[in-house]
């Protein structure tokens, strides 16, 4: 059986079978540019996601809190030195042919400093933030990210078939506020 990370916000979600399931914890960032309306998004090299156009992100390791690891996965895969980052939302996802549930905390970030560089997992490149790739982005990516660019925080839960492209069943809301670092 395994042990809930205390660090999940599972528990926000409405108590159905599937929140009972052991969650794994992951990071999302968006590193924004706001002056010029884009959006740094990275083509993920290899691994979960090749071939996909995404914000930059990964598992959170046991010692640090799930901002710190949005920090470090950003510095890790896009080069970017991010001093904070802002929380947009909460995704679930629950794939047919996976018995864990992977929670993904997303965030947008400013300023960044340092410069974008092609990393061994991703080749970054902007992209305007009203005319995005969702042709080669995650099938569900089109539903949420609009709540980015509102501003407006979101709790998104999506089941997928094993394809990792086709969606079975989705929720996704408005939420005046979430209590999640
Ligand atoms: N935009 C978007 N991102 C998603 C979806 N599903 C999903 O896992 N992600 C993100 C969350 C994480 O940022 C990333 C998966 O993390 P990862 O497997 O690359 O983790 P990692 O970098 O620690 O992996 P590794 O070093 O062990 O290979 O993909 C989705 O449907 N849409």
């Amino acid at each position: 059986m395994a042990v809930p990370d205390p660090r999940s916000v599972a528990r926000h979600v409405e108590d159905d079978a599937h929140r009972a399931m052991p969650h794994r914890l992951y990071t999302l960032v968006f590193p924004m540019d706001k002056a010029r309306h884009r959006v740094l998004l990275g083509m993920k090299k290899r691994g979960f996601g090749c071939g996909k156009l995404n914000g930059f992100g990964g598992k959170v390791e046991p010692a640090e809190t799930i901002e710190q690891g949005a920090i470090r996965e950003l510095a890790e895969e896009s080069g970017l030195l991010a001093a904070a980052v802002d929380k947009c939302g909460l995704l679930l996802f629950y794939f047919e042919d996976n018995p864990v549930a992977m929670e993904v905390h997303v965030y947008q970030t400013h300023g960044c400093g340092g410069a974008a560089v092609e990393t061994e997992e991703m080749r970054p490149e902007w992209f305007a933030v009203d005319n995005m790739p969702f042709d080669q982005m995650w099938a569900d990516d089109r539903y949420w990210w609009p709540f980015v660019l509102s501003g407006d925080k979101f709790v998104g839960r999506f089941w997928l078939k094993a394809d990792q492209v086709t969606i079975t069943r989705s929720e996704l809301v408005r939420v005046d506020g979430l209590d999640f670092a």
